[in-house]
């Protein structure tokens, strides 16, 4: 058994602003794109189609050498329902002790997925978008909406966000 298994609350207070994980997103990406020499191993995620379901399981593994982190995601998704009370996305991360391949940690991955997204369109966000941009426009409504919105307007100037839901708000 794990020594360490934090739930989502847990894993929330840890995280308490996507923000927090830009170094390392950042350092992670900078690893990834420099190749072998970088030292992250990450195949193509896995995915299960669950066809009578309307659902996916994903596998992502990964392990980093500068991190010496082994690690992998298991994620569901399954398509949106509007009131349900079971999110369309729900994951779990285990962390392995890389020495010997023990299961350290099992963390709730459902913040971890949000945070983490919204947090990698955020460094694009910063590298790609054109200094005269004004309007935040999300689309959808769900758990990643808010999550860029959050790290978003934390980051960002905007004047004006809008949504899908024909919302605006007006920030200046
Ligand atoms: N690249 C990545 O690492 C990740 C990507 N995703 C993707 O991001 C997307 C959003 O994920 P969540 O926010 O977790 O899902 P969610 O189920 O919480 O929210 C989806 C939202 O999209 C809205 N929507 C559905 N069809 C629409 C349409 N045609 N026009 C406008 N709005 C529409 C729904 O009403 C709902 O508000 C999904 O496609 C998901 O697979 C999610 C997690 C990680
Ligand atoms: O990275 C993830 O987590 C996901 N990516 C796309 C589909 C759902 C989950």
């Amino acid at each position: 058994m794990p020594r360490v298994i934090l739930k989502q609350d847990e894993v929330e207070k840890y995280l308490h602003r996507a923000s927090l994980l830009l170094p390392a997103l950042e350092a992670a990406l900078g690893n990834f794109s420099a190749g072998a020499a970088g030292g992250v191993v990450q195949p193509v995620r896995a995915v299960v189609p669950v066809r009578p379901h309307g659902g996916y399981l994903g596998v992502m593994p990964a392990y980093s050498a500068a991190d010496d982190a082994l690690t992998t995601k298991l994620v569901t998704f399954y398509e949106h329902k509007k009131d349900s009370s079971v999110p369309s996305h729900q994951a779990t991360v285990l962390l392995f002790d890389p020495t010997n391949g023990s299961l350290k940690a099992v963390l709730d991955g459902s913040v971890i997925t949000a945070k983490r997204t919204a947090a990698v369109s955020a460094i694009a966000t910063k590298l790609l978008m054109p200094a005269f941009a004004e309007v935040l426009c999300i689309l959808g409504a769900g758990v990643q909406a808010y999550s860029h919105y959050e790290i978003f307007m934390e980051l960002f100037t905007f004047k004006e966000v809008m949504d899908t839901t024909g919302h605006i708000h007006f920030c200046l």
